[in-house]
């Protein structure tokens, strides 16, 4: 068989995980060439300014900061740069050239992936993504092609490497939220703002990501319900340790259903992200640092669990590599990745139809009868208890102040809402501490 030409890649991107990808690009030709049955030559590096200091295995030759031309002289374009645009341009600038794609931009993805999808459809090429959700995790393709026969009901799992970190920190060596953020953008790990990690929203466009593929329906990231973890605080922590538990901050996708002003029920998918603690014993509990872990349920397979790590420049650019083998195959052996899947078109249900446990604290008089007030408001709102634990003013700062902490049993999330208003209007309640939901039980 004759050799086939060499295939040309530009890379727009040069930092944390740029670098890292034309590392592996340069030091591991030969192995790639072999795989892919093809050179990989790189043809070009975008960055925004050519003059900056970049690690010696960059050829500053190769640098450019004319992305628009060096996207329109590649077969295979991946984009490690972020943001919107102008990633997004870029893209639709390549694959109208007839170039395949791969992208670790979830941010675009969760924001405007159908048109990427679209463009990439029409012009017969490939979009990958792999790198997009969960680092080196192999996620996406085991979601959007191995799982593709089953019936996916939930996905849940801690997706962003950053807020997990932070949260280790903060339990484990006792650092405050912004000491435990400078750790993580100085080990690669935060995006290039990481009020997108620790405000949720980087969780939030993968599990958009997720749940679309997943779910085989369109889901962006203004569909998915948010909270970070900023309004975390130590006593937080704290208490999640003193009640066994540990705090995470989780995306959970699930399919679900409400019921409509006809009383009919309608079958949707809820997808969230947001604190939650989790219980010691659960295999969540246990991941520590920037890794991350998924865990899948589907009818047929049953709970698929997917762990690694799931930030930093390295095991980011070993999911892109796998990508551009993948793509690269298909432009030597013909052949083509799958179209986005959305026949299902579910609804998006409201943030209130979601359902969990919840642990509420709060401050109330240290006087008798005050938990049967409290348990009759949660009665009254179909909320039922699964725990309760009272420490006594003699171990709280305030003389006249106990502390409750309420566990209930599974709630629907606009019940709790309305009780939890109910319990703070009550007059034996000084204060409603905090509300967190607990999963994983
Ligand atoms: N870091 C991680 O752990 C992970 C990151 N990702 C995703 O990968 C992507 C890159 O992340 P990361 O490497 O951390 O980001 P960095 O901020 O470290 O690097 C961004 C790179 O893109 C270049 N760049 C930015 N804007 C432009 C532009 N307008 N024109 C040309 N070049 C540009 C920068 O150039 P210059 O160097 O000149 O400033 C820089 O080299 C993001 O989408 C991120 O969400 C995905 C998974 C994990
Ligand atoms: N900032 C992200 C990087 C990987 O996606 C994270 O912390 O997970």
């Amino acid at each position: 068989m004759p050799a086939h030409p060499p295939l040309r890649v530009a890379v727009l991107g040069c930092g944390v995980v740029g670098t890292q990808v034309v590392r592996l690009l340069t030091t591991q030709a030969s192995d790639l060439a072999s795989r892919v049955g093809a050179p990989l030559e790189l043809v070009g590096v975008a960055v925004r300014d050519a003059d900056a200091e970049r690690d010696p295995v960059v050829d500053r030759a190769l640098l450019t900061t004319d992305a628009e031309s060096l996207v329109e002289r590649a077969d295979v374009v991946v984009e490690v740069m972020g943001g919107l645009e102008p990633a997004r341009g870029l893209l639709l600038r390549a694959i109208a050239a007839g170039a395949s794609v791969v992208t670790a931009n979830k941010a675009l993805l969760a924001q405007d992936g159908p048109t990427l999808y679209a463009a990439a459809d029409e012009a017969g090429v490939d979009i990958y993504f792999e790198a997009a959700v969960a680092g080196a995790i192999p996620i996406v393709r085991p979601v959007r092609e191995s799982l593709a026969g089953d019936r996916v009901t939930r996905v849940l799992g801690i997706v962003n490497g950053t807020t997990n970190y932070v949260l280790d920190k903060m339990a484990s060596e006792g650092l405050d939220l912004d000491q435990a953020v400078k750790e993580a953008q100085a080990l690669g790990y935060a995006e290039a703002d990481p009020t997108a990690d620790v405000e949720g929203y980087d969780a939030a466009a993968k599990a958009a990501i997720l749940a679309s593929l997943a779910f085989h329906t369109r889901v962006s990231i203004d569909d998915v319900s948010r909270e970070g973890i900023t309004s975390l605080t130590a006593d937080d922590v704290l208490w999640a340790q003193r009640t066994g538990h540990v705090l995470k901050l989780l995306a959970i996708a699930e399919r679900g259903s409400v019921e409509d002003a006809d009383g009919a029920r309608v079958e949707g998918v809820q997808v969230r992200v947001h604190p939650a603690l989790v219980p010691a014993g659960h295999p969540l509990a246990s991941v520590r640092g920037a890794f991350n872990a998924v865990f899948v349920e589907a009818e047929a397979a049953g709970e698929l669990m997917f762990y690694g790590r799931g930030a930093g420049g390295e095991p980011t650019a070993s999911a892109v590599l796998g990508d551009v083998v993948s793509v690269a195959r298909h432009r030597v052996l013909g052949g083509k990745g799958p179209v986005e899947s959305r026949y299902a078109e579910l609804p998006v249900l409201p943030a209130t139809a979601a359902r969990t446990r919840y642990q509420v604290r709060l401050e109330v008089a240290d006087r008798p009868g005050v938990l049967a007030q409290v348990a009759a408001v949660l009665a009254a709102h179909d909320v039922s208890i699964e725990a309760v634990r009272q420490s006594p003013a003699s171990q709280t700062p305030e003389a006249d102040v106990a502390r409750l902490v309420i566990t209930t049993h599974v709630a629907p999330e606009h019940a709790l809402r309305s009780t939890v208003d109910a319990i703070a209007g009550l007059d034996v309640v000084r204060r409603v501490v905090s509300v967190l939901r607990v999963e994983g039980a």
